[in-house]
C-alpha cells in the first residue's frame, strides 16, 4: 500500500489516498503503522476517500486506533495533498469529517499548497453535547482536579472534545502526569484532548496540548480553536490569537460574524513509502 508521510507543525501524519473506503482491520493497521519503533511513526493514520456531500472525504485515526471526529492539522495535509497531488485544480475545496463539511482555502505559489485557511466551523459549548457530564450552556472555569493537580477548565467541541486550562506558568506543570489523568477525567465520557494555556496578551498565547489517543503532539489545529474560543469566553484573549505550539504557530480567528472558527497554518510533504500490508507480524517478541 502507498503511503505519503506529512505533518503541519510537527503532527504527524500517514495518509493513504486512492482507496474507496478504509481497511477492515483499520483499529488495528493505525496502531502498527503509527508505532515509532516498528511502524513508519505518526499520531495518526488518514485516509482521503470519496464524498458524495463533499470533493473529499477525510477519516482519521488515532495512534492507539480510536477515530476522532475531526482533526485540524490534518484536514490541512488533506488540502495541500489534494492540490499538489493534482486530484483538484481548486484553491476552495469541502472536505466531509465526521464533525460536518469543512471548507478550506488553499495559498498556492509555484502549484505548491503553502498554507491552509480552514473554516472550522462553531464551536459546540453545550455541556451534554460536547460531551462533558456537566449540563450546563456553558462549561466555564469549572473547577477540576486529578492526580493532585487542582485547577479550572473550559470546555469546548471543536467536533471533538477539548479541555482547556489557563495557567500562570506552563513551566511549572507536572505535564506527564495531569496530561493522562486528565484525558480520562470522569467529566468527559468520551475522553478529552487537553490543552495548557499561558496567557501572554489578549492576541498571543503558548499552548501545550495532550491529546486524546495519542499523548503529547507538537501541535493540535483543533486544539488551538478550543483555546481561542475559552480565551474569549473567559474574557482572557480576543478573538484573533497567534498560538504559539511546541511545533510552531497557529493564527485562529473566532469571527463576531457567523461565529465560525477560522484556522490558518502550514502543510509539509516528507516522504512517499510502501508499507508492506502482509506483513502481519510486528516483530515483537511475545
Ligand atoms: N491533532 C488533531 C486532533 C486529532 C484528534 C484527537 N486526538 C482526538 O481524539 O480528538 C488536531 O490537529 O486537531
Amino acid at each position: 500500500m502507498q503511503f505519503t508521510k506529512m505533518h503541519g507543525l510537527g503532527n504527524d501524519f500517514i495518509i493513504v489516498a486512492g482507496m474507496k473506503q478504509v481497511h477492515e482491520n483499520v483499529n488495528q493497521l493505525a496502531v502498527r503503522m503509527c508505532d515509532r519503533n516498528f511502524g513508519i511513526g505518526a499520531d495518526g493514520l488518514v485516509y482521503i476517500l470519496p464524498s458524495a456531500a463533499a470533493d473529499f472525504q477525510m477519516r482519521i485515526f488515532n495512534s492507539d486506533g480510536s477515530e476522532p471526529e475531526q482533526c485540524g492539522n490534518a484536514i490541512r495535509c488533506v488540502g495541500k495533498y489534494v492540490y499538489d497531488h493534482r486530484l483538484t485544480d481548486q484553491t476552495t475545496i469541502r472536505v466531509e469529517t465526521k464533525a460536518g463539511i469543512q471548507t478550506l482555502e488553499l495559498t498556492v505559489t509555484d502549484k505548491r499548497v503553502q498554507s491552509v485557511r480552514v473554516d472550522m466551523g462553531v464551536p459546540i459549548l453545550q455541556g451534554l453535547q460536547i460531551p462533558t457530564a456537566i449540563d450546563q450552556d456553558v462549561v466555564l472555569q469549572v473547577p477540576i482536579s486529578a492526580d493532585g493537580f487542582q485547577s479550572t477548565f473550559t470546555a469546548v467541541s471543536m467536533g471533538n472534545p477539548h479541555c482547556v486550562i489557563m495557567m500562570d506558568r506552563l513551566a511549572d506543570l507536572p505535564f506527564d502526569q495531569v496530561g493522562p489523568a486528565l484525558e480520562v477525567h470522569p467529566y468527559f465520557p468520551k475522553k478529552t484532548n487537553v490543552e495548557f494555556v499561558e496567557v501572554h496578551a489578549p492576541k498571543e498565547v503558548t499552548m501545550r496540548v495532550w491529546e486524546r489517543g495519542a499523548g503529547e503532539t507538537l501541535a493540535c489545529g483543533t486544539g488551538a480553536c478550543a483555546v481561542c474560543v475559552a480565551g474569549v469566553l473567559a474574557g482572557r484573549t480576543e478573538r484573533r490569537v497567534l498560538v504559539h505550539l511546541k511545533g510552531g504557530d497557529l493564527e485562529i480567528e473566532w469571527s463576531q460574524t457567523d461565529n465560525h472558527v477560522y484556522m490558518t497554518g502550514p502543510a509539509v510533504e516528507v516522504f512517499q513509502g510502501q508499507w508492506l500490508l502482509s506483513c502481519l507480524n510486528t516483530g515483537k517478541m511475545a
